[in-house]
């Protein structure tokens, strides 16, 4: 049996980790706070995952060395912009041939870093033992093992596939891609993208509205993740419009339901003071709008998210900007 360590006991965390566990492995979690692994301990996750019975092959810890310690696959599941300081702390314990997973979609504030290249510098693993996992994988269906496909990206085809190997079940299907860098984009940009689904959708708009945003995000994505050298096939795989569907059209999804309620005219604080979880969108919005700036990258709906989000300007003013743009071609 192999032993896996997964850090972050969240929503995904605790999701991934009852994959890995189907799928054979001994599983250990770390969490933060000492009544959460407990909870865990006894074979349930009430904050993150309620109703569940989760596997006798999950254990946990507060202690990073103990989860480590004899594994060869270490998932990550922090937020985004915890990573670093989390990171640093672990970096000792990520020594050897450990294959790290990211879990993440975002991208790091201050540096327009995405998660890959921060667990590289901070914790120094080769690029080629470090693969992010991305797809339409809403938490709630997968822990209730409803079926889904994910994409396991690293550029290196052995840990894709070990990582592949070691997560696939009975539901879950992962497929394997050497291209990190669309598998991270297309993660991180479909959080703001579904931002902007769900202000519309707040704002009491119908399905041409959604679709529209939809498809026009997935060229800003697109565009974006070429310019940073990913494969445009990546963005009509699964971690490319399938994940935008997912989440631009689920209410389970916390960043459509964070711009539900924006739309709703709602203020970020009072909306943030509501969300318990990490919906990564609404910080990551503006590392990613100063990531496709700084590569010359033309990303509308991502500045007028930016602008709602950041900037307090009202949702109906942002939807009036992007229709008033000048006529252009679809494909330019
Ligand atoms: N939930 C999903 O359906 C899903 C699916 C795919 C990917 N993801 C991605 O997985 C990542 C984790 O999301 P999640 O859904 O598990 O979030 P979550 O909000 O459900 O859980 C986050 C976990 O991190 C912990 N945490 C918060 N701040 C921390 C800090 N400073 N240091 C260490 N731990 C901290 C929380 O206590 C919690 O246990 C995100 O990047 C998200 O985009 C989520
Ligand atoms: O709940 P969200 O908006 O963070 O989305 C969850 C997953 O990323 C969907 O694949």
């Amino acid at each position: 049996m192999n032993h896996i360590a997964v850090f972050g006991a969240g929503s995904w965390g605790t999701a991934f980790a009852s994959i890995l566990a189907d799928a054979g492995n001994d599983v250990r979690v770390w969490g933060r706070r000492p009544e959460l692994v407990e909870q865990l301990n006894r074979g349930v996750n009430e904050d993150y995952a309620p109703g569940i019975e989760l596997s006798s092959r999950i254990s946990a810890s507060t202690d990073p060395e103990r989860v480590v310690d004899g594994a060869g696959i270490v998932v990550l599941s922090v937020p985004s912009q915890s990573l670093r300081d989390n990171l640093t702390q672990w970096a000792p314990l990520l020594t050897g041939e450990k294959i790290i997973v990211s879990l993440m979609k975002g991208i790091e504030l201050g540096t327009t870093k995405r998660m890959s290249e921060v667990i590289h510098e901070v914790a120094g693993v080769p690029l080629e033992r470090i693969s992010a996992v991305s797809g339409p994988n809403l938490s709630r269906e997968i822990i209730q093992r409803q079926p889904a496909a994910t994409v396991v990206a690293c550029p290196d085809e052995r840990s894709a596939d070990t990582v592949a190997a070691a997560c696939q079940t009975s539901y879950f299907r992962p497929y394997t891609s050497p291209d990190l860098v669309g598998a991270e984009i297309g993660g991180a940009v479909k959080n703001v993208i579904a931002l902007a689904v769900g202000m519309a959708s707040g704002l009491g708009m119908g399905d041409n509205t959604k679709a529209t945003i939809i498809t026009r995000g997935l060229a800003e994505t697109t565009r974006l993740a070429m310019a940073l050298g990913a494969d445009p096939r990546t963005m009509s795989g699964l971690a490319g419009v399938g994940d935008l569907i997912a989440t631009c059209m689920s209410p389970l999804s916390r960043n459509h339901s964070f711009g539900v309620k924006l739309g709703q005219g709602l203020t970020l604080e009072e909306v943030t003071a509501q969300t318990k979880q990490t919906a990564e969108g609404v910080k990551s919005c503006s590392s990613i709008l100063e990531l496709a700036h700084g590569n010359g990258v033309d990303v509308p709906i991502i500045e007028q998210v930016n602008r709602a989000v950041h900037e307090a300007v009202p949702v109906t003013e942002i939807g009036r900007e992007l229709l008033a743009r000048a006529r252009k071609s679809e494909t330019d």
